[in-house]
């Protein structure tokens, strides 16, 4: 208790120790409502044995834009043993190395993104000929086999992204990491952190660590792949071919000795990468797919803008990147697509040091706060006309891109931590959903448009069924 400070109020509650738990997680939506109505844009919440503050709409830039005061990863690295799971990784950042080896190059990938996004989804969606229709009951996982396809070619090369063992641990390795962050922190109750400190006991004794089986296989083929090609160059000289991948970026850093690989420290950066990246990309890209499935009214406009845009497509049907612009309606779609179907809560920080909003509210230092992203995407003057609603073209005339951030929209975070990764994440959506909607028809089994799925203030792709089968030209 701090007496001096002007504090956010804390949300009355009736059991100790429960405090907002169980409402928290099991009514959530119309908790936090009444919460906000009751107590306004700031309040506390007692969960997990832990005050946590709600900011909403008004104050949620502030918490984005000023990183001396809020931090994200630090909140992120208090609810995630990352560094007793990537041990080997090293001190170079994976934003950086992002943004130095591979953002910069996004036209340059955009054909290997392209050309593997359509293999994959050939060979997971597999469906023969005109007649067959085949029902898919978890968008989600098949998904994460068809995103992580062009992300392995484009990280480990031409030649490891076609092994099906590679593919398998690009598309789990987050959701057996991510188990650290699903679970319950229960024993925060007794003291907080002390989840995190037993969560970092089992790795350390071995008793559980689900990213070892994945960094095996990382190390066993980035070794495999390392050797291959040290040995190349070394025969063929000034004529090798250097292979164009974030892998041989990431084999020439500073420090790089061909005698001694550290191939474990080269896994764990790709390992880091794939958390970010995987997860994020595959839900979004269910939920785009999901949400069209749903609302087959929309379809033909659709089609006919990608037909459009099929035109500048080279003979082996490969667009050029610039025609990612042209998929005007795709991108709004794919925006109102992320509006409608993130978290009601996101963005945990934090506070770094005592922080008072611009309202006067003040947050102690260590605090954890969360944005209150459904208070943003549900509010008329941020939104426009009917923000409950799903219109997807609402984006199109009021140059809002799918990647583009913004008070208005934050499913990829703001400021100067936004997510490095987006127009990459977009990109791979959107080729794929041109690839889908030219060439295949798709619908719910149920017929009904299939909502996300909620764990609390969590939102997870829905899995209902979608039917598909090749659409007849
Ligand atoms: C639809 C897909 C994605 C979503 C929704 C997403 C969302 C986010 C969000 C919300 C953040 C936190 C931003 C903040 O602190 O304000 C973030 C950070 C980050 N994302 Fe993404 N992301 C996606 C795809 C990707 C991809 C494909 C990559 C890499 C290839 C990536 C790499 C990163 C990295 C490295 C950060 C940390 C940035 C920093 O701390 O400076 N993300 N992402």
């Amino acid at each position: 208790r701090e007496p001096k400070k002007n504090m956010p109020p804390l949300v009355r509650y009736k059991f100790p120790i429960i405090g907002h738990t169980y409402s928290y997680l099991f009514n959530c939506e119309e908790f936090l409502k009444q919460c906000k109505a009751e107590y306004g844009d700031i309040f506390s919440l007692y969960v997990w044995g832990q005050v946590k503050t709600i900011v909403g709409k008004e104050y949620s830039q502030e918490i984005l834009s000023r990183d001396d005061a809020f931090s994200f990863a630090v909140a992120f690295n208090r609810r995630f043993p990352g560094g007793e799971l990537l041990k080997n990784l090293g001190s170079i950042s994976p934003t950086r190395l992002l943004k130095d080896y591979i953002f910069c190059k996004l036209n340059f990938y955009s054909e290997r993104m392209q050309k593997s996004l359509y293999l994959a989804t050939q060979k997971y969606i597999d469906i023969g000929d005109h007649n067959e229709q085949k029902t898919f009951n978890n968008m989600y996982y098949l998904m994460t086999r068809i995103i992580s396809t062009p992300i392995a070619n484009i990280f480990l090369g031409e030649e490891e992204y076609q092994y099906d063992e590679i593919i398998n641990t690009f598309a789990e390795i987050t959701s057996d990491l991510s188990l650290f962050l699903i679970i319950p922190p229960i024993l925060d109750i007794i003291y907080p952190g002390l989840q995190n400190y037993f969560n970092c006991i089992l790795i350390r004794t071995g008793i559980y660590n689900p990213a070892l089986k994945h960094q095996d296989i990382l190390i066993k083929h980035i070794n495999n792949q390392v050797c291959k090609r040290l040995q190349e160059k070394d025969k063929y000289g000034d004529s090798w071919k250097r292979p164009d991948d974030f892998l041989q970026d990431i084999m020439e850093l500073d420090g790089f000795d061909s005698n001694n690989v550290n191939c474990s420290s080269l896994a764990d950066k790709i390992c880091a990468l794939l958390f970010a990246s995987i997860h994020t990309t595959a839900s979004g890209c269910a939920n785009v797919f999901m949400d069209l499935a749903s609302r087959p009214q929309y379809m033909q406009e659709l089609y006919e803008e990608q037909l459009e845009v099929h035109k500048e497509a080279d003979e082996n049907g490969v667009l050029p990147f610039e025609a990612l612009n042209n998929m005007k309606k795709l991108d709004s779609f794919v925006r109102e697509s992320f509006r409608l179907s993130g978290h009601i809560v996101s963005l945990e920080h934090v506070v770094l040091k005592d922080y008072t909003f611009s309202n006067g509210l003040q947050v102690p230092k260590d605090r954890i706060v969360n944005i209150y992203a459904e208070d943003v995407y549900q509010d008329e003057s941020l939104q426009g006309p009917n923000p409950k609603s799903f219109e997807p073209f609402r984006h199109v005339d009021v140059n809002a891109s799918a990647a583009k951030i913004g008070k208005n929209y934050l499913s990829f975070g703001g400021g100067k931590h936004a997510c490095p990764g987006r127009y990459f994440a977009i990109n791979e959506i959107k080729f794929f959903m041109h690839n889908m909607i030219l060439n295949y028809n798709f619908r719910t089994a149920s017929g009904k448009i299939e909502k996300r799925r909620m764990i609390g203030p969590m939102a997870l792709p829905s899995s209902g069924g979608i039917i598909i089968e090749k659409r007849v030209k």
